[in-house]
């Protein structure tokens, strides 16, 4: 999945990171069922938690926008988010006897807490395009992952997370945040990015909010 002509050079310029990411056991034992429900519920009840920090962040990523498309797109994710996103989550868990108020009232695992928070102070202490770069590896390495994992899986219990992020739709808003991110750099890194002296800030950024992502599946596997 290419997502655009900056996401693939951020991928890039993390190396190993992604790979570990994408391929993480915790993604392996959903493609071919062998993850413990347990690891999958504890991941889940954490992934409510970290999807409310996840809107707040997007909503940032409004108040940080130079244009009105760019507020546009943040807009619309916060409410995809906590329209549509977090209802897997609190269904998932509900037939699983969890209640909403339980997934809200949830302690935070540190590294939930690490990722969150690094993701909003990227935005805090940068530019738009800074936040964005924290974002990406999370909305786009979940579309790579459902993508593949939409075509290899088979008979596993976690078919319906898989389905969400291989659907169509989904793919559909990868491509999208992919574009956001290509007029963003455009915008403000100038028609080569990668000349400018911001490049290696930004691709830092993405490189470290992938390494978080891997810590968040190990913090799914250790329930
Ligand atoms: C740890 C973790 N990483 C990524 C996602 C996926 N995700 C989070 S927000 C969003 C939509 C737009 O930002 C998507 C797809 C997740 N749920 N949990």
């Amino acid at each position: 999945m290419s997502y655009g002509r900056t996401f693939p050079l951020w991928r890039a310029a993390a190396g190993d990171t992604w790979h570990d990411y994408t391929r993480h056991a915790f993604v392996e034992g959903m493609r071919d069922g062998s993850l413990p429900r347990d690891a999958f519920l504890h991941y889940l009840v954490q992934d409510y938690v970290f999807l409310v920090h996840f809107s707040r962040a997007w909503a940032l990523a409004v108040t940080k926008a130079e244009t009105l498309d760019e507020m546009r797109a943040c807009a619309a994710t916060v409410h995809a988010l906590l329209d549509e996103e977090m209802r897997l989550h609190v269904q998932t868990c509900a037939a699983e006897g969890i209640s909403e108020e339980a997934l809200f009232s949830a302690e935070e695992a540190p590294q939930n807490l690490a990722y969150t928070r690094y993701v909003l102070d990227a935005g805090h202490s940068g530019d738009f395009l800074d936040l964005l770069a924290a974002l990406a590896p999370c909305v786009l390495g979940y579309g790579e992952i459902g993508a593949r994992l939409g075509q290899e899986a088979g008979d596993t219990p976690y078919r319906d997370w898989i389905a969400t992020y291989a659907d169509a739709d989904y793919q559909q808003t990868c491509a999208a945040v992919g574009a956001l991110i290509d007029a963003a750099a455009a915008r403000r890194l100038g028609d080569a990015p990668e000349q400018s002296p911001r490049w290696p800030r930004v691709c830092a950024r993405f490189a470290k909010a992938t390494r978080l992502e891997v810590d968040f599946w190990e913090m799914g596997l250790s329930a």
